[in-house]
């Protein structure tokens, strides 16, 4: 195969099927994937491997026959599958090729530390714990989440939002918004990872925040130092006015193209949410025109959250 790549079978967390692209190289499969354009542009690829519950080192991912079924190989197989997912939404949808936008190679590490119920963008790769399988099962399980990991990433290279109070809750709130254009068919956070024993509910709901104990509303907005600043909590607000945008323009795409453009040209380290009602209009101007129809639905989407 060119450049020993594979299309190999792989088992995901929840026990399905998919395809993965690995590759062939010292008489056994890597979880590596070649076949994205940054390999062609600059040799860079989609890495995954496991920390195989420890918290220091990673270990690499392989198999004799290609075929990825064990359960311990279930988290690598989706954070790998939906790591590709992701790059491919942000170079075919939005024109960004991978997280810095020049091809930087793609790393993820799962099974992190002992039931650990999280999963973050360590600032040069994502990490994922087995979650306690109560509250969470393997987190890279889930589409969204891993596109909310990778689109931190993707913060940080282009509006570079500060992890704390109102800006961390855009960051916060950006992740989600992207992940909701990549994994579409609901409003739900986490929902296919979370709370294996309850079926209905998510970590968050951005069609309704309150579902899962969040603000929807400015005029709920709290003010707390703990969780630097409530970034989980009253990013509840900004998803609420994108969900609103989204729906009343009937298409996640175009509201994700004005949201992704918004945080590229229009947003800083220290925007609030005032400025991203302006940086959103800015994009959409920018995009389909002050004229627009959809001009007039953001901002009636912001105001309906209380934010001016
Ligand atoms: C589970 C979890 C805990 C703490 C932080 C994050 C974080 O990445 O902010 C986190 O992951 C998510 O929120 C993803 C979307 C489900
Ligand atoms: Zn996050």
């Amino acid at each position: 195969a060119v450049n020993h790549v594979h299309s190999a079978t792989g088992v995901g967390v929840r026990g399905d099927t998919k395809s993965i692209n690995t590759t062939y190289k010292n008489g056994t499969y890597y979880m590596e994937d070649r076949t994205k354009y940054m390999y062609s542009q600059k040799g860079s690829t989609i890495n995954t491997y496991t920390f195989n519950n420890g918290t220091s080192s990673q270990y690499y991912m392989t198999d004799a026959d290609n075929t990825w079924n064990a359960s311990t190989q279930r988290a690598a197989v989706d954070a790998h599958y939906y790591a590709g997912k992701v790059y491919d939404y942000y170079y075919n949808s939005l024109g960004r090729n991978s997280y810095d936008g020049n091809g930087h190679a793609i790393i993820s590490g799962v099974r992190y530390s002992s039931r650990y119920n999280n999963a973050f963008w360590e600032g040069t790769q994502m990490v994922y714990g087995d979650g306690d399988g109560s509250t969470f099962i393997a987190l890279s399980g889930a589409y969204d989440v891993v596109a909310h990991e990778l689109t931190h990433a993707v913060t940080e290279y282009t509006s570079g939002l500060v992890y704390s109070y109102q800006s961390g809750a855009l960051n916060e709130s950006w992740s989600d918004a992207m992940a909701s254009v990549m994994d579409s068919n609901d409003w739900l956070i986490g929902e296919d990872v979370y709370t294996p024993g309850i079926s209905g509910d998510a970590l968050r709901s951005m069609s309704n925040p309150a579902a899962e104990g969040q603000p929807a509303h400015m005029n709920q907005y709290v003010n707390t130092s703990s969780d630097n600043g409530g970034v989980h909590t009253n990013s509840g607000i900004p998803n609420k006015a994108f969900y609103n945008f989204a729906t009343s323009i009937g298409s996640r795409s175009i509201a994700g193209k004005i949201w992704y453009t918004a945080s590229r040209d229009y947003m800083t380290s220290s925007t609030n949410f005032s400025g991203a009602r302006a940086a959103t209009l800015s994009a959409c101007a920018a995009l389909y025109g002050s004229g627009s129809s959809y001009y007039t639905s953001l901002k009636n989407a912001w105001s309906a959250v209380g934010v001016y």
